[in-house]
């Protein structure tokens, strides 16, 4: 007789489940309650109560969680600084979608060698969580493997939905049901209509395969997530932050019955994958909003501790401290300038309204 299942399975393990994770890494009533707080805050600024930006700022990936709090105490400080003008949230991102293969980040390798320990991947992603919002910052990351949010998603403050998922019914019914506010990127090939099918789809109640706690596999029922935006991320045609393309992007939400509002990540086709020009797209796209443009609700930076990327070679042991592994970002000093320059900026905008 021939085997006709798992063909192409080498082998299948077990997982510990949410609960135990969630037992062992508990969140302090204190946090829990940042987190909330922090994602009204998200949904007052995509309500446009808040008349704040968002800008979703941290490195294309976490590889090391120790530099990852170094950076996150140093974005706190500026957070704090600009807060009346900057609604900071930290990129957290642990899951990272390969356009063929790679690396897929730190869920799925926390150890960087290829022994895919994902049991250990979710208790330092949680443990980091914890970390940076005992700090007293929120995080955002991409949702990606929809089994992830039962281990991590009550410390996250907003979630993306990628480029290259945008498209994907089991992506679109998993943030159906996530608690926080979820921002759909454009195609990689720069299509909108994904991105606002996605928001139809991600905002109407799914009933889809998922897990429990205790990771049992279940059906899930969700309500629907209202609190859907578009994020213009450019595409293989190029960048599309430019007016036109902003204004067409408005058009596009208005057409489709969507709240008219944005980000712009200045990172991947709209810099072109070159780290050195996102901050052109960050200072054209602050522009764009002091000059009245208030569909447009933040910005995404890919930055680091240290500017530009590094190969992830058979020794991790080896890499330098503060540079992503994955796409290339600017420094944290960079970071820094960009951060207090949009917060003057937008100070001087808002005082010559009133
Ligand atoms: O932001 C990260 C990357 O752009 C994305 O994961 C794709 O990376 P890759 O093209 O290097 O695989
Ligand atoms: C993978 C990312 O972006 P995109 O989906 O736009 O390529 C990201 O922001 O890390």
């Amino acid at each position: 007789m021939h085997q006709t299942d798992n063909v192409n399975v080498r082998s299948i393990e077990k997982l510990v489940s949410p609960r135990e994770i969630k037992q062992d890494i508990a969140v302090a009533e204190d946090s829990q309650d940042f987190v909330f707080e922090s994602r009204e805050h998200i949904k007052r600024i995509l309500s446009g109560e808040d008349d704040r930006m968002l800008a979703v700022v941290g490195p294309c990936s976490i590889h090391d969680p120790a530099m990852a709090l170094d950076y996150a105490r140093r974005l706190k400080e500026v957070a704090d600084e600009v807060n009346d003008r900057l609604f900071i949230v930290m990129r957290v991102y642990f899951e990272k979608p390969r356009t063929t293969v790679g690396w897929k980040g730190l869920i799925n390798d926390p150890h960087l060698n290829d022994t895919f320990d994902i049991g250990s991947g979710f208790r330092i992603a949680r443990q980091l969580l914890v970390d940076i919002a005992e700090l007293g910052l929120p995080a955002a990351t991409e949702a990606l493997e929809p089994i992830t949010p039962q281990y991590i998603a009550d410390l996250i403050s907003l979630a993306s939905i990628g480029a290259r998922t945008t498209e994907s019914p089991t992506h679109r019914q998993m943030a159906s049901g996530l608690s926080m506010p979820v921002g759909y990127k454009n195609g990689t090939d720069g299509s909108l209509q994904i991105a606002l099918d996605a928001m139809t789809s991600a905002g109407s109640p799914h009933s889809f395969l998922g897990i429990d706690a205790e990771g049992a596999t279940c059906v899930v029922h969700s309500n629907g997530n209202p609190w859907g935006h578009l994020i213009l991320r450019g595409g293989r045609s190029g960048p599309n932050y430019a007016r036109e393309d902003i204004r067409d992007a408005i058009a596009q939400l208005e057409k489709s019955n969507l709240h008219s509002n944005l980000l712009v990540d200045c990172s991947h086709a709209n810099s072109n994958k070159d780290h050195a020009q996102q901050k052109n797209v960050w200072r054209d796209v602050v522009n764009q909003r002091t000059e009245g443009n208030r569909s447009i609700i933040g910005m995404m930076l890919e930055s680091n501790i240290s500017s530009g990327n590094q190969k992830l070679g058979a020794e991790p042991s080896s890499l330098t401290y503060g540079v992503s592994i994955t796409d290339a970002c600017i420094e944290w000093d960079e970071t820094a300038l960009l951060l207090r320059e949009a917060h003057a900026q937008l100070s001087q905008a808002a005082a010559s309204t009133t």
